[in-house]
């Protein structure tokens, strides 16, 4: 439905889209799996999240996120490409209207309803996930797809604090919850150089995308679809599409941990 990305790209919420200049490795992109490249050298990603360093769940106004405590070493992620351990600082997900489309990334053209990013920043070279922004390779961020299939018990405790937090910067305190109920047991991943898919769209992103998708059910996907853009006394508009459009490949390279 590339038509449909164009329009996307025109809208509202992206006019700046047209005036990004000069990204060389924005995000997200179409992964080609027969052009990714398998790298023998890529080890098996390592996952230590620590349940009770999750605080609360939140509206932003553009998604839902569950912020983390990062003030240790206490959830990390470790391996795969990576030279040093990075921390998780939140997780957050993208999503379609309807299920034919939702997910920022793409495998061979191929959508899914929706997409989970956790997003880590390294401490060894910066000091905070604000400066971790600006810092190339900086960032970490493990894409997970979501497809209409099983209902999922882990999610489903996320689902039912959506209610709480259906207006722009509606808060509420999300004690223990480990978010490695949301991975796939699969190992396999891609891995590309890219950006932020929001504004500041910073080139400091290496993406970690899981191969096999996670599978949620029907009522889990229409909860997200509940919530709103907008704060409470506005006008309400739905939160849905939240998902940027597809960026060009340019001069980089997808690396498989898999044959
Ligand atoms: N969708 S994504 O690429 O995983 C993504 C991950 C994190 C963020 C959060 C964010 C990153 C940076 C800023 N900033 O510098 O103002 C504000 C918010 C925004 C977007
Ligand atoms: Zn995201």
């Amino acid at each position: 439905c590339s038509s449909y990305r164009l329009r996307d790209a025109l809208h509202p919420l992206w006019q700046s889209e047209l005036s990004v200049s000069g990204g060389t490795r924005q995000s997200p992109i179409n992964i080609q799996w027969r052009d990714s490249v398998y790298d023998p050298h890529l080890k098996p990603l390592k996952i230590h999240y620590d349940p009770t360093t999750c605080l609360y769940i939140w509206n932003n106004g553009y998604s839902f996120q569950v912020e983390f405590d990062d003030s240790a070493d206490k959830s990390v992620i470790m391996g795969g490409p990576l030279e040093n351990h990075y921390r998780l600082k939140q997780f957050h997900f993208h999503w379609g209207a309807i299920n034919e489309w939702g997910s920022e990334h793409m495998v061979d053209s191929k959508v899914y309803p929706a997409e989970l990013h956790l997003v880590h920043w390294n401490p060894v070279t910066s000091t905070s996930f604000e400066d971790a922004v600006m810092e190339n390779n900086g960032l970490v961020v493990i894409g997970v797809f979501l497809k209409l299939g099983a209902h999922h018990a882990g999610l489903q405790k996320l689902v039912d604090a959506l209610p709480a937090v259906r207006h722009k910067d509606a808060i509420v305190e999300f004690d223990v919850f480990d978010p490695s109920c949301l991975m796939p047991s699969c190992p396999d991943y891609w891995t590309y150089d890219g950006s932020l898919t929001t504004p500041p769209l910073t080139e400091s992103v290496t993406w970690i995308i899981k191969k096999t998708p996670i599978e949620v059910d029907q009522n889990q996907l229409e909860e997200f679809r509940m919530l709103l853009f907008t704060s409470a006394g506005e006008e309400e508009k739905r939160m849905v599409d939240n998902f940027r459009p597809l960026q060009p490949l340019m001069n980089r390279t997808v690396r498989s941990s898999f044959r």
